[in-house]
């Protein structure tokens, strides 16, 4: 175990934070139960801890004053009456224009968080883009454009006269010259955008940071951790820094090493000095309605294994998750196997492999989708809506992108089909499942481990607190 000191702390590169072998202390960092409305000091970081009884609390009322009556109605109507917990704690906070870092379980409802507060900010009738939300992946930030518009559709628009608030995805894979004449001729609202379109924009000057007021970073772990990604979200935050009226928040479910992470927020002005860390559940980082299970096998003896849990628990909905290198052994495997096709198998994609192969082996699901990085933009996009569209009862074969922020409420289900490469992506998989914030029904996370990796699922369960049980076939 290591500890540095402050000017020590200074000296650590960005990603040093996330390093999971090292320990920091920072200084100062207050942990103490709080009522809800606190004071702050600048110089501290707070950590909040939730000590109101909120059993009565409604998102209306949390939200009067602050967010648009029929913001409010079109929540109520989608069913979102009761604030989650996250909702509860940060909503104040943010409300109050404090910097936030928005630190609770997957599928707790952060998204909801930051959304209220944006459009509470931001001024429809005012020609500029106000609000930024930067996202690591195309398919997310198709997820928050969806919700955003449908939070902030106005149906009185015509009658009153005023304009609604606009919306633009500027996501890779989208079309840039329509979205720099867009720009150009009526800035929207809010822009959702992935890091690497909005740098194109930014940099010709297209879109200026000077009148957003309110800087949201989704998965912010990700993103800092993304070498692709890391040095233009730097540049973005260091620019956006400089600008007057700002607000800034982070969110993710997993933000290793936080204290740290908070340390570089203030220390490099991403954030103002009385950054608020609204930490949800710190001791319990998954869902409690989820349980795991292993089962342990051979290699070979992977895809009969998957195909009896299958059969075995009969899921209402699932995602298989397939690591990219773990994907091309499993298919030399079939290809290997299925001797009589193996030269049609050959010129075949991996993935498509393994697709045929749940088809064919499993007849209750007519239908095996695919999301991994290799498919096309729209293929993707029409894949996830086509899940969203059937209500239930899919099953997805999918890589790790669909393991951050894809938010399928119906999947009851996730297989590991091969062990995740650390506890952050253990959690994110896992976190696909149990998204109904109010329900307690029992969702099942299981992994498909040979001997070996068990001693690293135990290292998973020691690091993010959770009790695995093994099955036996
Ligand atoms: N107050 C609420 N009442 C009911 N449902 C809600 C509420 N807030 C959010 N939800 C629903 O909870 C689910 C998870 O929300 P969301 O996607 O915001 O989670 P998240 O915290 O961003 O998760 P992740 O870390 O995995 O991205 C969504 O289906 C959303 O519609």
């Amino acid at each position: 175990m290591a500890y540095f000191s402050a000017t020590q702390l200074q000296t650590l590169s960005w990603t040093s934070w996330i390093n999971p072998n090292v320990t920091y202390r920072t200084p100062k960092l207050l942990f103490y139960p709080k009522p809800l409305r606190a004071s702050f000091s600048s110089s501290n970081v707070e950590t909040t801890t939730l000590t109101k009884d909120s059993s009565t609390t409604t998102l209306r009322e949390l939200c009067y004053g602050h967010v648009q009556e029929h913001v409010i109605r079109r929540a109520e109507e989608v069913g979102y009456v009761i604030p989650t917990e996250v909702q509860l704690q940060a909503l104040p906070f943010l409300f109050s224009g404090h910097d936030c870092v928005l630190h609770a379980q997957t599928g707790s409802g952060k998204t909801l968080a930051y959304l209220l507060q944006v459009l509470s900010v931001v001024d429809s009738q005012r020609s500029a883009v106000q609000a930024l939300i930067v996202v690591p992946t195309r398919e997310l930030g198709m997820q928050v454009t969806k919700v955003t518009r449908m939070l902030a559709a106005n149906p009185s628009e015509h009658e009153s006269g005023l304009k609604s608030c606009t919306v633009m995805a500027l996501l890779d894979g989208g079309m840039l010259k329509r979205h720099k004449s867009w720009l150009k001729a009526e800035p929207p609202t809010i822009v959702v955008a992935t890091i690497g379109s909005l740098c194109q924009m930014l940099e010709k000057h297209i879109l200026k940071l000077d009148t957003c007021q309110v800087l949201v970073v989704d998965e912010v772990d990700f993103m800092f951790n993304s070498s692709k990604e890391v040095s233009s979200l730097k540049r973005l935050l260091t620019s956006y820094s400089s600008s007057k009226n700002r607000q800034t928040i982070f969110a993710s479910a997993s933000i290793p090493q936080h204290r740290r992470f908070l340390y570089d927020c203030m220390q490099q002005k991403w954030t103002r000095a009385d950054v608020v860390h609204v930490h949800v559940n710190s001791v319990e980082p998954m869902p409690s309605c989820l349980h795991h299970r292993f089962v342990i096998c051979n290699r070979t003896e992977k895809n009969p294994m998957l195909l009896s849990l299958l059969q075995t628990d009969s899921p209402g909905s699932a995602i298989i998750f397939v690591s990219e290198q773990q994907l091309h052994t499993l298919i030399l495997m079939l290809t290997f196997e299925q001797s009589g096709k193996s030269k049609k198998a050959g010129s075949a994609p991996p993935t498509t492999l393994l697709v045929d192969f749940l088809k064919s082996s499993r007849g209750r699901f007519s239908d095996v989708s695919l999301l991994e990085e290799d498919m096309n933009f729209n293929q993707r996009a029409a894949s996830l809506s086509e899940l969203r569209g059937g209500g239930g009862g899919y099953l997805l074969v999918a890589t790790d992108i669909a393991a951050r922020g894809v938010d399928l409420p119906e999947t009851t289900h996730i297989y590991n089909f091969d062990i995740p490469k650390d506890a952050v992506n253990y959690l994110h998989r896992a976190g696909r499942t149990g998204r109904k914030p109010f329900s307690d029904k029992k969702c099942f996370v299981t992994s498909i481990i040979t001997v070996e990796e068990r001693f690293v699922l135990q290292r998973f369960e020691n690091e993010l607190m959770f009790c695995c049980e093994q099955l036996f076939f």
